[in-house]
This record gives C-alpha cells, sequence and structure tokens, in this order.
C-alpha cells in the first residue's frame, strides 16, 4: 500500500533523513522508533510531502501509495489521494481542528466530501456511532476543539477515521501527551480500526512496550537511517544494531527478555 523507496529528505546544508526504504502493507501495523532527532517524524511527514517545513525537501527517492508516487504527482492529485485515502494523528491533535468551529461542522465538511450521497440525518448517525466507538457522548458535536480536554481531542481525531474509513492512519507520538490509561485506551481504538475497518497503520511509537504488543513490524531509525527493521518480537527481544539494544535495555520489560534470549 505505502512504499517508501531510498527517500532522502534534506535542508539546504543537511541530509536528515537519508535514504530510506520501507512499506506498510494493506492492514498492516508498522511502528517507527528510534531516539529523539533520528528523523522519525520528518519521514511520516513526507508521505504528504507538503506538510514538510518550507526549508526541507525531498531531495531524492519515492513515496508510492497505491502504485501512486505522491512526491512527483501534480499537487491537485496528491490532495486527492490524501484526502480520500490517509488520515493523520499528531501528538497535537487539537492543532488538526480548524479552532472556530463546532466538531459538528468539522465533521459535516468532511463528510460533505466524503460521502456526498448520505442525507442530513444519516450524516448525524454516523457522527453519533463514531463518538460512541470512542466512548464520547453525543453532545461532544456541539462543542469546539478548545473545550475538550487532550484525551478527547485524541479520541475525535480516531472517530474521524472511523468516519472516513482511511486506508492508512499515520500517527505520530499519538499517546505521548496523555495519561497511561487514556493512552491505553487510544492504543486499543487503533487496534479497532484496523481490526474492524482494516486500516494500515504506520505509528511513530516511543514506548517499545506497545510496539511489542500491537505492531506487526517496526523499523527502528538512527541519525536520519534505519537501522533495523522486521517482526517486533524478534527485533526487539534480539536485537542486532547497538542503538536498538541501547532502546530495549532502557525498558525493563524487554531488558529481562534480552537476557532470556542470551542465556539460551
Ligand atoms: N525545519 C527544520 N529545519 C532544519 N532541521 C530540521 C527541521 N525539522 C527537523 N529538523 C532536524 O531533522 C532531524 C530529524 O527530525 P525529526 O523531527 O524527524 O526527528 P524525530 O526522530 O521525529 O525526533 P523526536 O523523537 O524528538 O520527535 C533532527 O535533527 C531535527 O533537528
Amino acid at each position: 500500500m505505502l512504499q517508501m523507496d531510498k527517500l532522502t529528505v534534506a535542508s539546504a546544508s543537511n541530509q536528515l533523513v537519508k535514504q530510506v526504504s520501507l512499506s506498510v502493507n494493506k492492514g498492516e501495523w508498522h511502528a517507527v522508533a528510534g531516539p529523539s532527532g533520528a528523523g522519525k517524524s520528518l519521514t511520516a511527514l513526507s508521505v504528504y510531502p507538503d506538510l514538510l517545513p518550507s526549508a526541507l525537501s525531498i531531495s531524492s527517492g519515492a513515496v508510492l501509495f497505491q502504485g501512486e508516487d505522491l512526491v512527483r504527482s501534480p499537487e491537485k492529485l496528491r490532495r486527492h489521494i490524501v484526502s480520500r485515502h490517509i488520515a493523520y494523528v499528531f501528538q497535537d491533535a487539537r492543532s488538526s481542528f480548524f479552532p472556530l468551529l463546532s466538531i459538528y461542522k468539522q465533521w459535516e465538511d468532511i463528510l460533505k466530501v466524503q460521502r456526498p450521497g448520505l442525507k442530513k440525518k444519516e450524516r448525524r448517525e454516523k457522527m453519533e456511532e463514531a463518538l460512541d466507538v470512542v466512548l464520547l457522548p453525543a453532545s461532544v458535536l456541539k462543542q469546539y476543539p478548545s473545550e475538550l480536554s487532550g484525551g478527547q481531542v485524541q479520541r475525535v481525531a480516531l472517530a474521524v477515521a472511523w468516519l472516513t474509513s482511511p486506508d492508512l492512519i499515520i500517527a505520530d507520538e499519538p499517546t505521548s501527551a496523555l495519561d497511561v490509561l487514556t493512552s491505553a485506551h487510544i492504543m486499543e481504538l487503533f487496534q479497532t480500526l484496523q481490526k474492524e475497518k482494516g486500516c494500515a497503520i504506520l505509528m511513530i511509537s516511543h514506548d517499545l512496550r506497545e510496539v511489542l504488543r500491537f505492531a506487526d513490524m517496526v523499523s527502528i531509525m538512527a541519525d536520519g537511517q534505519i537501522v533495523e527493521a522486521g517482526r517486533p518480537d524478534s527485533v526487539l527481544t534480539a536485537p542486532k544494531h547497538e542503538v536498538t539494544r541501547r532502546l530495549c535495555r532502557s525498558v525493563p520489560v524487554l531488558r529481562s527478555s534480552i537476557r532470556r534470549e542470551g542465556a539460551q
């Protein structure tokens, strides 16, 4: 579904993402982990290159989504593909909403474009169903983004994904600003979207326990490159690269499973 091929993102003076190749299959959960500054966010933003900071650009490589090159296709086509098939969930979900419109108004605009055949009553039913999935009351529709808590806004962002059923969700540390209980609930919602709607997920995650529990594949990045990739249960319990070993050592439950592997 998504294939990055030798992707390089550069500023005027530096290569920040270097020859990254990564693929996400239909319905697959692919996690990207690595130390701060490794290039994870820039890699995720490159799926829709228009989101990259203006000082940066993709200097070489390709990003193919369902065979279409998102780097070189005309902007109109690129925007069409991304708005129909891809959803972004950021760490600060509030920034993805327009502050001056109620949730109802924002969702109405989305549904009018994406499901033009729906009548007003059906749109409302869909919205209420989506809120129900993320355990929020229908009264949220009347509210503005600033009136919701961080966890509620993140749930509303996932409810949008439920409404629009994207083929791919790109999430950049969606739980890092949330408390443990809310984080666990948000991760389960991602899993529901993956299992019930068949969404593929590309998720940047700092929490290797989450990666081990939820992801089908993991890529470890360091210094702009992918240094190790594979199934989480093998990459994280028998890490080969020093960066992966260091990341795993910082998580007690993984540290002990690495020791067990070593003892066998
Ligand atoms: N607008 C920019 N101009 C110049 N350099 C940038 C810009 N944005 C990011 N960088 C640099 O690119 C590198 C990769 O940044 P990126 O945000 O992708 O890292 P990350 O792995 O997501 O880090 P973190 O886990 O801390 O969010 C970093 O060295 C960062 O300083």
